[in-house]
């Protein structure tokens, strides 16, 4: 399990080749930044754009949690790719398009041995048919290094023809896969990408469904998806009252050593005093943010 709670309620991908996206992201304030060195960048500014985001990551004023998605260790580029952000001092890599535990494995052992520090996090895209097929056990490789899952919807979508409804109930069950296998192995689970970033209802409406399948938050394209996905993401007044009421309770004298008691009529185990306290962690987490 980790040990502390970061929230990932909004992490925005900005493509490395952009300057002018580089440059405004360090004016923002979601949870997280993904610095997009694979599907965003044409194969023709992949090293200039890598020289790029090293500059800017070294001047960088962002304060959240920082991740660069790297490209495939299958490219001409992912090698470069992955050696250039294992030294950048960021939060994590983001590998694209994992299919096997060997992937993991393989990277894992890269990092050892090096002086990247223990605190450098690998996550993994689930975005094809044998990523979702295997997502248990590339989500147990992790040994300690994994830090999240991270849904693809497009390359989902290009990989098997569905053509899911505004709802993706055609994508549920492979979503909810993904979502067990990260929670198995005790690692974050981000929500993919919501492509019409002009439609805040459609947006609001995923981030909503992805929140009541269990997702810690969503990957976003544009700065406009931040607000929505935080308030989508954060707990709910109601929830801290409640978390607040079951931690007080199980505090007091008469409830000590027991495993179960009633609570304003309901029945309130340990396991939701696990529940409450973890909610408590998230919102100072949110709350404390740099
Ligand atoms: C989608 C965009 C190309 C739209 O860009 P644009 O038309 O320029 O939008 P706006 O004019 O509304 O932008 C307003 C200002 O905001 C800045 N901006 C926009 N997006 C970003 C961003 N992501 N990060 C930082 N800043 C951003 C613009 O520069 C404007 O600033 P200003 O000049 O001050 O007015 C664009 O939003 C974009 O490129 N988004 C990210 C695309 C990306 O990274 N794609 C790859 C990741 S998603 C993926 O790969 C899917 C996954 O793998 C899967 O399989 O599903
Ligand atoms: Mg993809």
């Amino acid at each position: 399990m980790q040990s502390t709670i970061r929230p990932r309620r909004s992490v925005l991908f900005v493509p490395a080749a952009n300057s002018r996206a580089l440059e405004k992201s360090d004016g923002l304030r979601p949870d997280g930044l993904i610095y997009d060195l694979e599907d965003s960048v044409s194969p023709e500014e992949k090293p200039a754009a890598r020289e790029r985001l090293r500059d800017h990551l070294e001047g960088s004023a962002f304060s959240g949690e920082r991740i660069v998605r790297i490209n495939g260790l299958d490219t001409p580029w992912g090698t470069e790719d992955f050696l250039m952000a294992r030294g950048a001092g960021v939060d994590a890599i983001l590998l694209p398009k994992v299919e096997t535990a060997r992937v993991v494995r393989q990277l894992v052992d890269a990092l050892k041995d090096t002086d990247a520090p223990d605190s450098l996090k690998l996550w993994a895209m689930i975005e094809t048919p044998l990523g979702i097929l295997d997502a248990g056990s590339i989500a147990a490789e992790g040994q300690g290094r994994l830090g999240a899952l991270v849904v693809g919807p497009n390359d989902i979508k290009l990989a098997t023809g569905i053509r899911p409804d505004a709802a993706r109930s055609e994508m549920l069950p492979w979503l909810m896969q993904i979502v067990l296998a990260a929670k198995a192995h005790g690692l974050s689970v981000l929500d993919g990408i919501y492509g019409d970033f002009r439609d805040t209802d459609g947006f609001a409406d995923e981030c909503a469904s992805a929140r009541r399948m269990g997702f810690d938050g969503k990957t976003l394209i544009h700065p406009s998806q931040i607000e929505p996905a935080e308030v989508a993401f954060s707990p709910l007044p109601e929830a801290v009252r409640w978390a607040e009421t079951v931690i007080a309770a199980f505090e007091r004298e008469e409830n000590q050593g027991k495993g179960v008691i009633g609570l304003d009529g309901r029945m309130v185990e340990r396991l939701h005093l696990v529940e409450a306290t973890r909610l408590i962690a998230l919102r100072d987490a949110i709350a404390h943010r740099a």
